[in-house]
């Protein structure tokens, strides 16, 4: 059986963090290494997008508006983020659903914004220490992943998935590689049960609290496609040290 069938992806989320430094930085460091063999996208604050000029790698946004245009302060349309040659958006991260109160049924009408104007959401899904502890996580993450089934089907073809157990998140308490695998394998199956062909070729990203000590063993297991990096996507040796454990799979 081929370890990898899908194209790994590292994705690094910046989260309110960098700089223009930090962008020409990173866009130059990208430019110097060969990553034939991954996705790379880049995530920096929304205002940063339009500093930036891909190459070699994608860009993605951090968030956006459900809504398509007029009187909302503050937001910002897909139709915005195109014209920024934004590719991939974050959708459903904890710290969106936990901070700014985003429950499901926005995260879906988000993803619907994003999918409708030919964007890829990285949607996220993942659960607390608390519920880990109460031993239900799985029917906890099944339901996160149900409420975006639900609302789009089989459009889920057109998503990637990024599991981020809040717990590991910026805590450099990584979920070690054979929880990270369970929970991709699980919720693969769990998708599988409509949709086979689509859950087969669908990229599930690790989130929280990838290094370039860990990075090739998480993303070596079966069903980790690559990551969903935060506070290591700000460094450059890591974050490239990252995309070529992704890069270097066998
Ligand atoms: O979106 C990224 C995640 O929240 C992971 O962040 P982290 O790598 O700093 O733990």
């Amino acid at each position: 059986m081929p370890a990898h069938v899908r194209r790994p992806m590292v994705a690094g989320n910046w989260k309110m963090n960098g700089s223009k430094a930090l962008v020409s930085a990173m866009t130059q460091s990208l430019s110097e290494v060969s990553l034939d063999n991954v996705d790379v996208v880049i995530c920096p604050p929304m205002p940063l997008l339009a500093c930036v000029e891909p190459n070699k790698f994608y860009l993605g946004a951090q968030n956006v508006s459900q809504y398509d245009a007029g009187a909302y302060t503050g937001e910002s349309s897909t139709s915005i983020l195109s014209e920024l040659n934004v590719r991939y958006v974050i959708v459903g991260h904890s710290e969106r659903r936990e901070l700014f109160a985003e429950d499901d049924q926005v995260v879906v009408q988000k993803v619907q914004a994003v999918l409708n104007a030919g964007l890829t959401p990285i949607v996220c899904f993942g659960e607390s220490l608390k519920v880990r502890e109460e031993g239900n996580y799985l029917e906890f993450l099944y339901a996160q992943v149900d409420a975006v089934l639900n609302g789009i089907g089989a459009k889920i073809k057109d998503c990637v998935l990024a599991y981020e157990p809040i717990w590991a998140i910026g805590t450099g308490n990584t979920a070690s590689p054979e929880q990270a695998q369970q929970v991709h394998a699980k919720v693969r199956e769990h998708i599988a049960q409509e949709y086979t062909d689509i859950a087969a070729g669908l990229t599930i990203l690790y989130g929280g609290s990838v290094n370039a000590a860990n990075a090739a063993e998480l993303f070596s297991q079966q069903d980790v496609d690559g990551g969903l990096v935060g506070g290591a996507s700000l460094k450059t040796d890591d974050f490239i040290a990252i995309c070529q454990a992704a890069n270097n799979l066998d």
